[in-house]
């Protein structure tokens, strides 16, 4: 018989097992809306899960086997919703958890959706044009029986862009034998992609920033941020904090991170950066992305990948506020960390929702065939993330937990309420 793990040994492996760490916060959020068990039974993994094999013809004349998957969390509210990941490191319980995160943004910011999310296990960096428009085409055909306008609808995520949406749709409207722009978003505009939509991941963590500095007594003129990432997430916020006075003094990559006490020239980064988020490779006095995350700021935005903020580092953090733009980023210790030293923490599910939000905007115009403009967009971006902001932050004053169990509890009751209805539960 093979004994339970108890608390006591739970291993390094299982704290930064991202699956494990939201099926735990999760259960406590259904727990503290007095939910019995059955519905966490329902709720702790995707009810729909793929994995496929995509052969790819590779630019040398071999073929290449790629993994793939495509996780759907909870429809009971309507189709899933989210982005598709190509990384080395992508694998099955990373996926799933992505998927029920999906869940989550989409019920805090009200959206008709539950959540989904694909990936694939490959390194595009290491990839020809060619061979990146094969793997997208052939992962559409191996999942198309599943997605569709109305059933599950992909957008980009960590090395994928416009041009991999376009790749996509067009691939899906030959099998649809439709013109179906409604089948992906973050496509580009020309296809039907929305104004916005680029940015929007992080004009939603900019809402969050200036919510979450408000109640600090924080004037963003002149307040250090600073960011790891330097990607869709990582490279607008940084132009948007530039831009509002505030001085960027650190920025990283995978590679390394930049640093300069009396502000980075955004600009000239933004310029020199390649379609991968990559620029400290072009500079000798860099420092690594652990002495980035220690620096002394106000603002620290993890916009990269998971599991960063760890019981390792949360002691040494010195920002008064943190606000995830990365799935994922901090771990539920050092949550707790952050939260006991008074450091104001602002959840993924909450601060990265900018993204599927201007995604639904996408899909309501491509279903409708009128489209919006810049300002709508933005203006209708802007209503929605304040009021999810508050609400998250009123429900942890009021319920005296931290933002991130309650941006859990507001973001599951949707998706519980919905499944209630339909007698799954
Ligand atoms: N693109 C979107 O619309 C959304 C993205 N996100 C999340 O934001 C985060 C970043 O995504 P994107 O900006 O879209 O990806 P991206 O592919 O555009 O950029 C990723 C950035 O992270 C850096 N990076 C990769 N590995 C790293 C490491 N080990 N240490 C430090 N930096 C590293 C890359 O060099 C690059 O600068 C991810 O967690 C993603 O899931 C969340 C919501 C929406
Ligand atoms: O835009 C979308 O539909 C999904 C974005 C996404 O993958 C995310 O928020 O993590």
């Amino acid at each position: 018989m093979v004994a339970e793990k108890s608390n006591e040994t739970t291993t390094q492996e299982d704290k930064h097992d991202v699956l494990k760490s939201t099926q735990t916060v999760i259960h406590k959020a259904l727990d503290k809306l007095g939910y019995p068990e059955e519905v966490y039974e329902l709720l702790k993994e995707p009810i729909r899960m793929m994995t496929v094999k995509i052969p790819v013809r590779m630019d040398d004349g071999s073929i290449k086997i790629f993994t793939g998957f495509r996780a759907q969390h909870n429809d009971a509210v309507g189709p899933t919703k989210g982005g598709i990941r190509f990384h080395p490191n992508v694998t099955e319980r990373e996926v799933k958890a992505l998927s029920i995160w999906m869940s989550l943004k989409c019920g805090i910011v009200d959206l008709p959706y539950g959540g989904g999310k694909g990936g694939i296990i490959c390194d595009p960096r290491n990839m020809s044009f060619h061979e990146l428009e094969r793997l997208s085409r052939g992962y559409v055909r191996a999942i198309s029986q599943i997605v569709g306008p109305t059933k599950d609808i992909p957008a980009p995520d960590v090395f994928t862009n416009s041009q991999i949406m376009a790749w996509m749709m067009d691939e899906y409207s030959r099998i649809d034998e439709f013109n179906s722009p409604g089948f992906i978003t973050g496509k580009p505009l020309v296809l039907g992609g929305s104004h916005g939509r680029e940015s929007a991941t992080a004009k939603g963590v900019t809402i969050c920033i200036n919510e979450a500095a408000r109640k600090k007594g924080i004037n963003i003129e002149g307040a250090r941020v600073v960011i790891q990432g330097f990607g869709n997430a990582g490279s607008f916020l940084a132009k948007f904090m530039h831009d509002a006075g505030a001085k960027v003094i650190g920025i990283s990559d995978a590679y390394g991170a930049l640093y300069d006490s009396n502000g980075l020239d955004i600009d000239y980064l933004l310029d020199r950066r390649d379609s991968f988020g990559t620029v400290t490779k072009l500079f000798k006095n860099t420092i690594s992305n652990k002495e980035l995350l220690e620096l002394e700021c106000d603002i620290l935005v993890p916009a990269a990948i998971e599991n960063q903020i760890t019981e390792e580092n949360a002691h040494n953090i010195r920002a008064s506020i943190v606000v995830e733009a990365a799935n994922g980023p901090t771990t539920i210790e050092a949550t707790q960390i952050l939260t006991d030293r008074g450091i104001l923490l602002v959840p993924d599910v909450l601060a990265s929702s900018g993204g599927v939000t201007v995604s639904y905007f996408e899909w309501v115009q491509n279903n409708q065939g009128y489209y919006w403009t810049e300002e709508e967009v933005e203006e209708r971006l802007e209503k929605i993330l304040v009021k999810s902001f508050n609400n998250i932050y009123d429900t942890a004053q009021s319920r005296r937990v931290d933002m991130r169990l309650a941006a859990y509890m507001v973001g599951v009751r949707k998706m519980a309420e919905a499944s209630r209805f339909r007698g799954w539960i």
